[in-house]
């Protein structure tokens, strides 16, 4: 008797084990059919998106930037208009353009920027401001002249590809750092007010990616290290299927320091000033 109810619990065990796997496979599969759907709808991108690391999204961005892409299907045509993200008269005639052309835009990738590498001591305040223009206003921009189209339809999605330096300030990066954490506050506020129409903002926060940004660098050298950008493209694909808010795409390292930001500023400050002796001197040293 008790031997025949311990195989009937067994075989109750066995067939819950077995339901949840088949309700795990089923979930993944499901994900993974997402991006098929959603790649049936029109990506606006911002400037930059269709170079290096964007261009790394199969079929989705042409080798134009900035570029703006019908995609149902895979191999379609795209569509490209051009302006200077640091110049917002030509960031909103943009804006019109792509929603008198398309209707509407069901997501936006904020991805162009650029780097900067200096000491602060050396630096004028007119490239603090270009940095800026770019890395943020320029961004924020096109987000507020596409904004309204998107709350008038409930539906949406605004994605800005950030930068670890966005959640920690690393010595000699003083505008790009400025312009990444300006990014992040304004993005967290917008993903709190916009979120009863039903529209989610992703943040990306990438480290080194083996593109050309730090090469680029305003005022400076770099190296191009890092990432695949093909592993960054995958990444922030699977974040909007997933409506991800907040995702961070670094290594050990950075990602160590990101902790000792927040839960040991003492010694992360302390580890930024040794890095900065050690990394280049001020003039008058
Ligand atoms: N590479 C990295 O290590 C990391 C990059 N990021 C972020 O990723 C994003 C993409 O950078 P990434 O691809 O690496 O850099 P790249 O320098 O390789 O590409 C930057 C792109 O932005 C465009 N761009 C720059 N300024 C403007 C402007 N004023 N108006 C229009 N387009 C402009 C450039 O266009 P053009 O060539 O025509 O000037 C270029 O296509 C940036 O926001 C960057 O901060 C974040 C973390 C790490
Ligand atoms: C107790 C041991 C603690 C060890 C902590 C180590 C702290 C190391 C700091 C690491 C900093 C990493 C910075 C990464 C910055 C980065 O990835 O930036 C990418 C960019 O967005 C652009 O790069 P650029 O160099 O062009 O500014």
């Amino acid at each position: 008797m008790s031997f025949s109810h311990g195989a009937h619990h067994g075989r109750r065990v066995f067939q819950m084990v077995l339901a949840s796997a088949g309700l795990l496979l089923l979930y993944r599969i499901l994900v993974r059919l997402r991006p098929a759907l959603l790649c049936r709808t029109l990506w606006w991108s911002s400037p930059g998106a269709a170079l290096d690391w964007g261009k790394s999204v199969p079929g989705c961005f042409t080798q134009q930037v900035p570029v703006w892409c019908c995609v149902d299907e895979m191999q379609a045509a795209c569509s490209s208009v051009t302006f200077d993200l640091a110049d917002t008269d030509t960031v909103d005639r943009a804006a019109e353009e792509i929603l008198k052309y398309y209707g509407h835009v069901d997501v936006l990738i904020n991805n162009a920027g650029i780097s900067y590498r200096g000491n602060i001591l050396d630096t004028n305040l007119s490239v603090q401001r270009d940095v800026m223009e770019t890395n943020y206003f320029g961004p924020i921009a096109l987000t507020q002249a596409l904004l309204p189209s998107m709350v008038q339809r409930r539906s949406g999605h605004i994605v800005v590809i950030s930068s670890v330096q966005g959640k920690m300030a690393i010595p000699y990066r003083s505008a790009y750092a400025a312009s990444k954490h300006a990014t992040q506050a304004y993005f967290d506020c917008l993903r709190a007010e916009i979120e009863r129409y039903g529209i989610p903002v992703t943040v990306i926060s990438p480290g080194y990616i083996r593109t050309s940004l730090s090469l680029n660098a305003v005022t400076g050298d770099g190296s191009n290290v890092g990432r695949d950008p093909l592993d960054v493209a995958r990444a922030v694909l699977r974040a909007v299927r997933q409506r991800s808010k907040d995702v961070v795409l670094a290594g050990p390292l950075p990602s160590l320091a990101l902790y000792l930001r927040t839960l040991w500023p003492a010694l992360f400050f302390k580890l930024m000033s040794s890095r900065a002796r050690k990394e280049q001197k001020p003039k008058e040293e």
